[in-house]
């Protein structure tokens, strides 16, 4: 059942416990109570999701920024971004980022998981082995209208999990354009043209092209690892309790075997609040994603003896250290069109119509992301030398992205302008080198204080070079002539280029508007690493397994894990990965795997009259989303 206070829970004592029902621990915890006979406890932070229209809408994904749903994180200065402290957005609601997170669906190559294999040692990580997992997680539902997809462009990569995944329901005025020129450009004989490439599944092994964003949605609404995993779980199954608005504030050691074991955790609802605690028979699972998981840990005295002192209980020095992130850079033009969504985001009649819409029809500008295609490339071969390699896992994984938006791109430093018509390119470095940490604020700190987050965005001479590079490549393909005709430019629509953008010419200006205007995508990895079969884990803080190296009774499943950052978008990796560890899990507990591959239908959201749009609470600065 669903409890709203610790209080209330029927039992201080379950068989598993998940600490937070976030993207990867819904999926543990639904995978978990498949065995009726264990008890799970699943404890969130957050809130609850039920009725939340910026979780449910797809195009309102950027709303949901800066309310109650978000952590509202903010970054330390980031030397790379002149100083600048960024926003960092988590989700704080049963889903966790999968209810927050911009929808899209890319898996990463088959470089990708080949490489996580090597580096563990562990083929189980591997592409071919993961393909059952990524098969038990997402199916591919038809989009409500789109005329234009025709049936050879429908990918093949998903499977038939309780994830509904769609491609867009309309096309919007770049998709055809987009997808003219990378067809043209990829049978270029200049091999810097060819390096655009159309393809009709990023997700199939090859990540390269441009294409269709797939996204987490199905019948005009998102789909989350709670509305897909943990919902259903809780309204079929009597052995899942989960709690929200309680925050874990550490773990405590609750014996001693050959190694300390941690099965205990510790709540509070407030900070300085009362503190309970609940055991787990079996396992606890931390799964409070990247930022919440080194957070907790370092809390429990499993961190860097260097950074802890004498609070150090077990000595993990990699804890809260690799930490990876991508940059994101947007670049915005004017265009010659009025169905672009700017008026949306300015106009609140424009707005309520198509909200009217999206609740009439579940159809219309909202039923969508506000990202129909994008398209993943490699730098050009040049581009690596002995002193710069290439960082990407291999030949079929990325280097950069270029997203295509149909309207203007709301950021820090770049408000909504009061008029006018938009088209935005993001750039993003998805093989940045950058290295990163999360380390508490101060020795006396709590999980009621954010921990220090550090992205060190744009630190390395790599990923300024390879954002200026995909600041290049967006300028030429926009520019590009196929069989002599700019698809851009043809009807008037892409007229020229806005802002500071439009006077960074040189590379020396190109760089300085980077720094002044950069921010990353939200997809940190790594604080809790899987450690490398080179260094015999040393240099991880969980195995291959998940288990947290050091201790007894603690596993880690969240995108904390990854030792190498997704060259793509990282909710489909953190979903398989958790599909895969509830398998590990189960087995290294005597419990049978041979589960269900399909939950049980989610329960329909029942539609709620239209809240304000700016539930915004001040902290983060999206707002004009
Ligand atoms: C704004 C945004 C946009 C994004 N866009 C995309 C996209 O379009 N496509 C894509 O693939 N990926 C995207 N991502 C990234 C992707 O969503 C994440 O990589 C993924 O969801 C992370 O999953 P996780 O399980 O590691 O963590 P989360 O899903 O964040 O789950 C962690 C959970 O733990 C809870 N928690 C944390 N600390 C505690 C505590 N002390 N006590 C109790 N509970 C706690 C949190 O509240 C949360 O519910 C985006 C992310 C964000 C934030």
């Amino acid at each position: 059942a669903l409890f709203t206070n610790p209080a209330n829970l029927p039992s201080k004592n379950y068989d598993f416990i998940v600490i937070g029902a976030g993207t990867a621990g819904s999926v543990v915890a639904s995978r978990l109570s498949e065995d009726l006979t264990k008890k799970v406890l699943v404890i969130e932070a957050g809130v609850d999701d039920t009725g939340n229209l910026n979780v449910e809408v797809p195009f309102f994904a950027p709303f949901a920024l800066g309310t109650a749903v978000d952590w509202n994180y903010t970054t330390v200065p980031q030397q790379g971004l002149n100083g600048r402290s960024i926003t960092a957005p988590r989700g704080f609601v049963l889903g966790g980022s999968s209810a927050i997170n911009f929808l899209g669906w890319t898996l990463g190559s088959q470089d990708y998981y080949n490489k996580l294999a090597s580096i563990t040692g562990d083929s189980g990580w591997g592409w071919t082995s993961m393909q059952r997992f990524f098969k038990r997680v997402s199916t591919l539902v038809p989009p409500t209208t789109n005329p234009t997809i025709t049936p050879n462009e429908i990918p093949t990569s998903n499977g038939n999990g309780p994830l509904d995944v769609n491609l867009p329901n309309f096309d919007l005025e770049p998709d055809q354009r987009v997808f003219a020129t990378a067809k043209g450009l990829q049978s270029s004989t200049d091999a810097n043209l060819k390096r655009f490439k159309y393809t009709t599944d990023m997700n199939g092994g090859n990540a390269i092209g441009f294409g269709y964003n797939q996204v987490t949605a199905g019948g005009g609404a998102r789909t989350t690892s709670a509305t897909a995993y943990l919902h259903p779980a809780l309204q079929n199954r009597r052995n899942i309790d989960v709690v929200i608005n309680t925050r874990v504030t550490r773990l405590v050691k609750s014996g001693q075997e050959d190694l300390p074991v941690f099965k205990t955790v510790e709540v509070a609802t407030s900070k300085g609040g009362a503190k309970t605690t609940f055991t787990a028979s079996k396992e606890v699972i931390l799964s409070a994603g990247t930022i919440g998981t080194a957070q907790i840990l370092l809390l429990s005295g499993i961190g860097p003896q260097a950074d802890l002192g004498s609070k150090t209980i077990v000595n993990a020095p990699q804890v809260g250290k690799n930490v990876r992130e991508h940059p994101l850079l947007s670049l915005f033009w004017n265009v010659n069109s009025n169905r672009t969504y700017d008026d949306a985001l300015r106009d609140p009649a424009v707005r309520s119509a198509a909200l009217n819409e999206w609740f009439a029809t579940k159809g219309g500008l909202f039923s969508d992301s506000p990202v129909n295609v994008l398209g993943f490339m490699r730098l050009p071969q040049s581009f690596f030398t002995a002193s710069r390699p290439d960082p990407a896992s291999g030949p079929n994984a990325p280097n950069t992205e270029l997203i295509f938006v149909d309207g203007f791109v709301p950021g820090a430093t770049n408000p909504l302008p009061a008029t006018g018509h938009f088209m935005s390119i993001l750039c993003a470095v998805v093989s940045p080198t950058s290295v990163g940490s999360i380390t508490l604020s101060s020795s006396s700190s709590d999980t009621f204080t954010q921990p220090n987050i550090n992205y060190n965005v744009l630190s390395t001479d790599f990923d300024v070079q390879a954002m200026l590079q995909a600041m290049k490549d967006a300028e030429t393909f926009v520019s590009s002539k196929i069989g002599g005709v700019n698809q851009f430019t043809k009807d008037g629509y892409l007229q020229s280029e806005f802002g500071d953008f439009a006077s960074a010419k040189t590379d020396a200006q190109r760089i300085a508007f980077m720094r002044a205007h950069a921010d990353t995508i939200h997809h940190p990895v790594g604080s809790a690493r899987i450690g490398s079969a080179a260094s015999g884990g040393s240099d991880g803080v969980v195995d291959s397994r998940l288990r947290v190296r050091g201790v007894k009774g603690l596993r880690v499943v969240d995108a904390s894990v990854l030792p190498i950052i997704p060259e793509a978008h990282t909710a489909a990796a953190v979903f398989t990965v958790a599909e895969r560890a509830s398998d590990l899990i189960k087995q290294d507990n005597g419990i049978s795997s041979g589960s269900p591959t399909h939950s049980p239908t989610p329960p329909a959201h029942s539609p709620l009259p239209p809240p304000p749009l700016n539930q915004h609470n001040g902290h983060g600065d999206h707002g004009g989303w």
